[in-house]
């Protein structure tokens, strides 16, 4: 991995196989600074995959690839360690307190830094998790279904939390996600990832802030589920 390029990831032919199974047989992807992009695809097709080989937690993987060095890791589960508080689960690895203190706040927990993790509800902890990611000041979040565990209300909170957090600071996102309402709602881009490789990808040119109801959704979510396979009756 590396720096210094325009993109925020660049990666050019990533393969990935287990054992005889090819998961991933060539994958080409360029993300700009400050796009949000959404990676969806079957059951078993790798997204996750991708999502660790880029993160650098599957050094295995062949291909080239340059991911900003300023990335950090969302993931469906909270991952935060019980034994510490809060706020010292989003200093982990960041020097500058304040602005642990000031990422609990934009997620709106700032009354529970000294709460212990066991103590939040699955959306707390999840706010924390992202409270974590943006104090390292990052220029691309890799998140992998980090509202995938969430009850469907709590879910529309956090797709607004984040649409407020990225038009705040402004970071580049690969978003792995089953729901395409969701990726529709965030992105910038939607991909397919199919047999190994990006079959698809869908430009969402909708103004924001985005519902479901706004002229054209429709339109795109069907070109989408087509996309996936899933198309919906005429
Ligand atoms: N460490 C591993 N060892 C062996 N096989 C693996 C490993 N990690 C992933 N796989 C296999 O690779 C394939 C892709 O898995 P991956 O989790 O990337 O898919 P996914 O698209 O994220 O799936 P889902 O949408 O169900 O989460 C699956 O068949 C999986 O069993």
């Amino acid at each position: 991995m590396a720096t210094g390029t325009a993109g925020v990831v660049t990666a050019r032919g990533v393969r990935r196989s287990f054992g005889p199974a090819t998961v991933l047989d060539g994958v080409d992807l360029d993300i700009a600074p400050g796009e949000v992009v959404a990676l969806l695809g079957g059951s078993g097709s790798g997204k996750s995959t991708l999502l660790r080989v880029l993160a650098g937690l599957d050094p295995a993987a062949p291909g080239s690839y340059t991911v900003s060095e300023k990335h950090a890791v969302v993931f469906q589960e909270h991952r935060l360690l019980p034994w510490k508080r809060v706020l010292d689960n989003v200093a982990l690895g960041v020097t500058d307190r304040s602005r642990c203190t000031d990422a609990l706040a934009e997620v709106g927990l700032a009354d529970r830094a000294r709460a212990w993790p066991i103590e939040l509800s699955g959306g707390q902890a999840q706010r924390v998790a992202f409270a974590r990611a943006l104090a390292r000041e990052p220029a691309l979040l890799l998140l992998d279904e980090p509202f995938g565990a969430l009850d469907a209300l709590t879910r529309l909170r956090m797709q607004e939390l984040f649409g407020r957090l990225r038009a705040r600071h402004g970071f580049a996102a690969l978003l792995v996600t089953h729901d395409v309402e969701e990726a529709l709602l965030l992105a910038d881009r939607a991909l397919v990832l199919d047999r190994g490789v990006i079959a698809a990808d869908l430009p969402v040119t909708l103004p924001h802030p985005r519902t479901p109801d706004a002229a054209g959704f429709g339109a795109l979510r069907r070109q989408l589920l087509d996309l996936l396979g899933v198309p919906l009756p005429t």
